[in-house]
């Protein structure tokens, strides 16, 4: 499968952190979804592969092409979004319209005002009139109307209520439908990768601990639960993390299945993202 981002041993140095050799690839006509506790390392990924951040080592390739040597190029062709709204406050959406043609070769007036109509924006309020929904909106509305071929979002959906986030979630979906484009995205809204991802990245204290297919993590992995005297009875390096509940104990299987024939006293059940992830970060209580 074509991969459109290719990403290896990124590294970068900062006084109190280092993300380290960071490697991952995303095929073509997939999401992404990036996960990872608070400072683990995703917007500094995502800003070192737009060269907004200089990294120390390592190459990112989009489309196939160094994303330092076709800068111009790639940019022309992907759509960023950060969780913040980066428009003057003072601008309206009709004025941003003029900007964003200026800036983008394939910058589509009719489709950004498309864009306006469903996510009923007002074309004639200035941005600081907006709720937060609505510049996150604003955003995603710039971010699609250049016919970009790769959308990158630092957490698109933060923030945003259900119903808001469902539908910036329709217009991900519809965006990789044709399986010509492609989604990078972070995201702390575990149940939103479930929904709409083809592949999760989980990074932790800056290095990549798994970049797999979510269907592979949901088959694969599972939670184990027991009493507190199974939990003196079984091994734990057969587990990834353990930790203590009211009633024992939970812990995660990297393989369920085997583990099931191992440990047939335990209960065990599939384990989401979200179990996933915590039991990577936490590990052993
Ligand atoms: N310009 C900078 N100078 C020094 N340290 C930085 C800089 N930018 C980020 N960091 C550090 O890099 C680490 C990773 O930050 P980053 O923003 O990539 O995390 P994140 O996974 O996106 O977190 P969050 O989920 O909270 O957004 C943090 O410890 C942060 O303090």
């Amino acid at each position: 499968m074509e991969n459109v981002i290719e990403i290896s041993n990124l590294t970068k140095n900062y006084s109190s952190f280092t993300l380290n050799n960071v490697s991952f690839t995303v095929p073509k006509g997939c999401i992404m979804g990036l996960i990872g506790a608070n400072g683990a390392g995703k917007s500094t990924t995502i800003k070192l592969m737009l060269n907004i951040t200089r990294r120390n080592e390592g190459s990112v390739k989009i489309f196939g092409q160094d994303a330092l040597e076709n800068e111009e190029h790639i940019k022309q062709n992907i759509g960023v979004v950060f969780d913040e709204s980066h428009f003057h406050d003072t601008l309206k959406a009709s004025q941003i319209c003029k900007i964003m043609s200026n800036v983008y070769k394939e910058w589509d007036n009719e489709l950004f005002y498309q864009y306006l109509k469903r996510f009923k924006l007002p074309v004639d309020k200035k941005v600081k009139t907006y709720s937060r929904g609505m510049k996150m909106k604003l955003s995603i509305a710039v971010a699609l109307s250049h016919n970009p071929k790769l959308l990158i979002l630092d957490e698109p959906t933060s923030g945003l209520d259900p119903i808001v986030r469902n539908e910036i979630l329709d217009i991900f979906l519809e965006f990789i439908e044709d399986e010509e484009h492609s989604i990078l995205l972070s995201s702390h809204i575990t149940s939103d990768l479930e929904r709409i991802a083809d592949y999760i990245t989980l990074i932790n204290h800056g290095e990549v601990i798994f970049s797999e297919s979510k269907d592979d993590l949901i088959y694969n992995y599972g939670i184990f639960k027991g009493t507190n005297h199974q939990m003196k009875e079984i091994n734990k390096q057969d587990f990834i993390g353990i930790r203590h509940t009211q009633f024992g104990f939970e812990a995660l299987a990297k393989d369920c299945r085997k583990m099931a024939a191992k440990y047939p006293e335990l209960i065990h059940d599939t384990a989401g993202i979200e179990d996933i992830m915590v039991f990577f970060v936490r590990g052993e209580e």
